[in-house]
């Protein structure tokens, strides 16, 4: 078995859809990326590349390339699911925590763990999603952006 680690940051702006886990969330704010700036998706896909020895979504899907504008992050989850296939590997189990001051994120934790499963071909129970508040600390705290950290384990169908 092997363990990957993920971690992303993305800031909070107006007149931006607020998407995680491939969910759209009602919110006056959304995250700024070059991506649909899905920071929770992105942790996820860096946690597998990262149990894999791929390295890292920025390596992968450069934000300098054109065809990544505005794409769903969960688009690239499935080239990730792609690339580890490639490898032989089959993804065990997924846990994540989202870092979010507001909006509450409950009511729409089962569809992320819904749109990550299905993506990936697993169990939702093998996807799990937690949220949290930082009690208003730090930029999470302040509302400034939003940040999730993902680790999933992976193993190999020839070892
Ligand atoms: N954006 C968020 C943050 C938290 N939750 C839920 O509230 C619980 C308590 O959060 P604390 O940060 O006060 O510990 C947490 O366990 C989540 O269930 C949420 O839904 N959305
Ligand atoms: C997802 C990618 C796709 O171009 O762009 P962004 O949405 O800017 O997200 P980031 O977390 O900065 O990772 C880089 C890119 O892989």
């Amino acid at each position: 078995m092997r363990i990957g680690i993920g971690y992303d940051v993305h800031k909070l702006v107006p007149e931006r859809d607020l998407i995680l886990g491939g969910q759209e969330i009602p919110f006056e704010l959304g995250l700024l990326g070059h991506s649909d700036a899905d920071v929770l998706v992105h942790a996820i896909m860096d946690a597998l590349l990262g149990a894999a020895g791929l390295g890292d979504i920025g390596r992968h899907f450069p934000d300098s390339d054109a065809r990544y504008k505005g794409i769903a992050s969960l688009k690239l989850l499935g080239e990730v699911k792609h690339k580890l296939e490639l490898e032989n590997y089959w993804i065990n189990n997924i846990d994540a925590v989202v870092v979010a001051q507001a909006p509450k994120l409950a009511p729409y934790i089962e569809m992320m763990r819904q749109n990550i499963a299905e993506t990936l071909g697993i169990k939702s129970k093998d996807v799990n999603v937690k949220a949290t508040t930082t009690e208003h600390l730090g930029f999470a705290g302040r509302g400034e952006g939003i940040g999730a950290y993902a680790v999933c384990t992976i193993a190999n169908k020839n070892f």
